[in-house]
């Protein structure tokens, strides 16, 4: 990461971790200094010339009363998010593998709102996830009325799309067979679709009995993922109000399963599955790299703020 001939800034300890593959660079931030730009982190997430992850997850001390921590969330492409099924997860691992906490319930803020993470043994945890959002305009997704399925133009085709969001958007497309879905142009074009004012993640949902789906997912700002938490937990939600799947569905992922549970409108939708440490490391960023860089043109993240 330092270049030759560079000012040597500070050195960064971290934790690499993944949840199904999802994987993670997560920082401390209450006992080291934190604050990187979105040229940065996107060096960070470089999987040849950083140290490669989905997404980089900062914990921080809460900023709100009765709860415990607040933990950040950056896309690989610098983008600040609201929210992330499984880097709750490993978030939820990492501070007690640390010893910040020695709770088993711990409440966490995050851009999306307050959630509650629940650890349980070998490294599974079980998320609420919240409620559901499923009103176009709090997605955001453009649409006159809230829909169960939206027509939507990609390529000359009109497709049948759902919308919902986790706290991050969320569009979900019924699929026949996932392994043959075509999840990087499809998931590419309605990422950045014009109806998506914020982006959003893109899940292809094949469901194979009431209580069973595979998924695969486009992540905003990341590309296909091995796993995405918050996208098993929008398809589950529109595979129910499709009338597909029962309340409690094994969801599996390209990385592995998830159980996912969601009692209808208005309940939140837990989510439970496993966490994995890799690796803790160290690495020294350049000397400039808090210096404000050329502002970059077009998408504007919460961190540029
Ligand atoms: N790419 C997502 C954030 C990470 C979500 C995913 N990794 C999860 O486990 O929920 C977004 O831009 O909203």
């Amino acid at each position: 990461m330092s270049g030759s001939g560079r000012s040597q800034g500070p050195t960064l300890s971290f934790t690499k971790m993944h949840g199904l593959g999802n994987d993670f660079m997560v920082v401390d931030a209450i006992s080291q200094p934190f604050r990187l730009r979105p040229e940065m982190i996107r060096k960070l997430a470089d999987r040849h010339f950083g140290v490669g992850f989905d997404q980089l997850l900062v914990v921080e001390p809460p900023g709100l009363p009765d709860v415990d921590f607040r933990y950040r969330i950056f896309n690989a492409d610098g983008s600040e998010v609201e929210q992330c099924g499984n880097g709750a997860r490993c978030f939820a691992r990492f501070v007690r593998d640390q010893r910040l906490t020695n709770r088993r319930v711990i409440r966490v803020q995050t851009a999306a709102g307050v959630i509650e993470l629940r650890v349980g043994r070998e490294g599974w945890v079980t998320v609420n996830m919240g409620v559901p959002e499923l009103n176009p305009a709090a997605i955001p997704f453009a649409a006159e009325s809230r829909q169960l399925v939206y027509p939507v133009e990609v390529n000359g085709q009109t497709l049948e799309l759902s919308a919902v969001s986790m706290g991050n958007p969320h569009g979900v497309l019924l699929v026949d067979d996932v392994d043959t879905a075509p999840v990087e142009t499809q998931g590419a074009v309605l990422e950045r679709h014009p109806r998506f004012p914020s982006r959003a993640n893109i899940g292809f949902l094949q469901v194979i009995d009431r209580g069973r789906a595979r998924l695969r997912v486009f992540e905003r700002g990341a590309g296909e993922t091995l796993a995405c938490g918050t996208g098993a937990c929008a398809a589950v939600v529109v595979g129910q109000l499709r009338g597909l799947l029962d309340n409690r569905v094994r969801i599996t992922v390209p990385g592995g399963d998830l159980v996912i549970e969601w009692q209808g409108e208005g309940a939140p939708v837990m989510m439970e599955g496993p966490t994995a440490r890799v690796f803790d490391g160290q690495i020294r960023l350049p000397g400039d790299h808090r210096r404000r860089g050329r502002r970059q043109s077009g998408r504007h993240t919460p961190a540029d703020r």
